[in-house]
């Protein structure tokens, strides 16, 4: 080093790199390096012939490198500069340009995905745009008919069809549509179906979309496809936008943890906005499924958005029968084989399982090179489909239905015998999601206020079904969790809200819509209000203990018919209960899906409800001064306020016309 500052070097020159000075030169002749300065980390001479070469490498400091080409200018050494080694320069260009490349690499992979089936107009335009695949309304055959076993939904999505056949019939009439039909069910039941035939019959382009697709996306891309799939359906308007699996996109917004102002609640939010949007009946109805609408946001239900929800639950028997039939169309079958027999042997399956049943059947019939499809290929075809429900907890054991049946006609049987203000609509053991069966109890009337005595009955009628445990049993299952749920909430309302409780005294404890920092009143007063709470319901349980000791001849009886029939309406429900056998007519009813097999015969039943539910409307609206708008809200309020503890766990197929409608459901697990 001391050589370079000396004028035994005839020439160097200076290379940073990575950190070090790479110096490389030649001596003066008859020069030799001697390589001792501290500057030096390393270096090796050659010589060749009379030149004597050398590389030597200076620790980077910036004085030594200025005294060094100070020293190189004073001894006239020839010195220059060189850029940074070409291996810098390779550092360089991964460090600032890969990410670069990476990140078009990246874009281009994005568009590859958002535009793959767009088509047509070239990826790059195609970004963010909806992926949306609009089936051809010409190739869309499916119809009503091809969906089995789900008459009163069918019945439900009949106006919608009508509006889609020609929106302008409606829109001049001032009619308002709903915006969003909300299909919920279990998987496979036919929801996607069901949209389809929606579309089929109407003849409009179905836009079908899955809700986790929305997910996998980066921000802001699912909102902009979200957009774009409004404005393809708002251009080939009447049209039906389908969104599958809604919670992946709608679940309740800022759960997460950061205010959560992530990909999935924007996507949410511009849904919400397009929803909005469409005020003036543009012709577009969004139809969305699910299988969890408790999770979806509170938002996505309001009025104007998914106002409809349609429940599409398990069939029951005569319903397995009615999809076998759909499933059983193009194949032979041995004279053996008896679809009603199946049916009953089936409880628990869906229409995806019905279907899967007869196709593994097909198949075992062909490999075993039969030309029909007999009894002993069912049977073993349903082992194999037992053994994939099995797994989800689907089929359910003879002693559970049993439990469920008694249970059930508990419920009925309390709500029978206590029917002032509600009337048993429908009793089934058919599971629907945890509920391992369900009564569905009406208001007599058109009732928007609920009295002490209305609230007591309620209570008695949900504490039937372990009543009837109880007593036939003698045992207590879990399956009456969900209706000490709602008992203790009707009976907490009527403590704390309502002033129903004489040791309270008239006062409103709690107020759900102010109480937003817990409620307002002492721990003495909590614990009386928990004592009251208790002593409701216990008496309740009582009386309905006293009312099942005393039918249990109808109870049995109901029972028994429930474990045949499965579901039982309201007539049937009364003729047990008043005549001991179910109606004459009951055989008739046996194939709803016969009775209402076509699209014109389901809208001749809309028709005649419709008609029917105007007349007695006019009857009820005599003497009654308030409008339609007015009464409206009134029933609004009165539902938010009074009906709050039924409401809230119970507002499942909630329609216009049945406002207070209820279902008592079970967990059965
Ligand atoms: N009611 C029914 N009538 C006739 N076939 C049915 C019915 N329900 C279901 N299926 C059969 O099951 C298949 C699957 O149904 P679909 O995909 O519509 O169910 P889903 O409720 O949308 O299920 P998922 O929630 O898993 O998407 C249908 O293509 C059809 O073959
Ligand atoms: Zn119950």
């Amino acid at each position: 080093m001391k050589d370079l500052k000396s004028d035994k070097v005839k020439s160097f020159s200076i290379q940073p790199s990575g950190g070090v000075y790479k110096v490389t030169g030649e001596y003066r002749q008859g020069q030799r390096a001697k390589v001792n300065s501290n500057f030096l980390v390393g270096g090796n001479q050659s010589q060749s012939k009379n030149v004597t070469k050398f590389t030597t490498t200076v620790l980077e400091n910036n004085s030594s490198i200025a005294e060094i080409t100070k020293a190189a200018q004073s001894n006239n050494i020839k010195m220059n500069a060189k850029p940074e080694e070409s291996s810098g320069f390779w550092v360089n260009l991964l460090v600032y340009v890969l990410p670069l490349l990476l990140f078009v690499w990246f874009f281009y992979m994005m568009m590859g995905r958002a535009g793959g089936q767009g088509g047509g107009n070239g990826r790059v335009m195609n970004f963010g745009k909806s992926k949306a695949k609009p089936a051809d309304s010409k190739q869309n055959k499916v119809r009503f008919s091809d969906v089995a076993g789900e008459e009163e939904e069918k019945q439900e999505l009949v106006e919608v069809v009508e509006f889609l056949k020609d929106p302008r019939k409606f829109t001049t009439l001032g009619a308002t549509i709903p915006h969003g039909v909300l299909l919920e069910g279990p998987p496979g039941t036919g929801k996607t179906l069901l949209a389809k035939a929606v579309a089929g019959e109407a003849g409009v382009p179905f836009y079908s979309i899955s809700g986790s697709d929305f997910v996998e996306m980066f921000v802001g891309v699912g909102a902009s496809r979200v957009r774009d799939l409004f404005d393809q359906a708002k251009k080939a308007a009447p049209a039906i936008i389908f969104i599958d699996e809604i919670d992946a996109v709608g679940r309740r917004r800022g759960a997460g943890m950061g205010g959560g102002h992530d990909e999935r609640e924007q996507t949410l939010n511009q849904l919400l906005v397009e929803m909005d949007g469409f005020s003036g009946n543009e012709g577009v109805i969004v139809i969305a499924a699910t299988n969890r609408a408790d999770v979806l946001d509170p938002a996505l239900t309001r009025p104007g958005r998914f106002d409809r929800k349609i429940l599409v639950g398990r069939p029951d028997i005569n319903g397995r029968e009615a999809i076998l039939k759909v499933h059983s169309k193009n194949k032979p079958f041995a004279n053996d084989v008896d679809l009603h027999e199946i049916a009953k042997q089936t409880p628990g399956f869906v229409g995806a399982d019905l279907a899967n049943l007869l196709n593994e059947a097909a198949l075992l019939a062909a490999r075993r090179n039969k030309t029909e499809i007999d009894a002993s290929d069912i049977d073993e075809a349903e082992d194999r489909v037992i053994a994939g429900p099995a797994k989800r907890n689907r089929v359910i054991s003879k002693e559970e239905r049993e439990t469920v049946a008694y249970h059930e006609a508990g419920h009925t049987v309390v709500g029978l015998v206590l029917n002032d203000a509600r009337v048993v609509h429908k009793v089934t053991i058919v599971p629907r999601g945890r509920a391992g069966g369900y009564a569905i109890m009406l208001p007599r009337e058109d009732q928007q206020l609920m009295s002490k005595r209305d609230a007591m009955e309620q209570i008695a009628g949900l504490m039937g079904g372990r009543a009837a445990e109880e007593i036939v049993f003698h045992s207590q299952s879990s399956g009456a969790s969900n209706d000490f749920e709602q008992a203790t909430n009707i009976a907490r309302a009527m403590v704390t809200q309502y002033g129903m409780s004489e040791r309270l005294g008239n006062v409103q404890l709690e107020n759900p819509a102010q109480d937003t920092y817990g409620p307002r009143y002492s721990q003495e007063t909590a614990a009386a209000v928990d004592e009251e709470v208790r002593r409701l319901t216990n008496e309740a349980h009582e009386t309905a203990k006293k009312i099942i000791e005393e039918h249990r001849d109808k109870h049995k009886l109901i029972a028994q018919a429930l474990l045949k029939y499965e579901t039982l309406d309201e007539k049937q429900i009364l003729s047990l209960w008043k005549n001991g056998k179910m109606p004459e007519s009951s055989k008739t009813n046996e194939f709803p899906s016969e009775r209402a097999a076509t699209f014109e015969e389901a809208k001749r039943e809309l028709e005649r409800k419709e008609a029917e539910r105007q007349a007695q409307l006019e009857k009820q609206h005599e003497g009654q001064d308030t409008d339609d708008q007015s009464k409206d809200k009134h029933s609004a309020d009165s539902s938010e306020n009074v009906k709050k503890p039924d409401d809230d766990s119970t507002s499942e197929k909630k329609t216009d016309d049945q406002p207070n409608q209820n279902d008592h459901h079970d967990d059965s697990n």
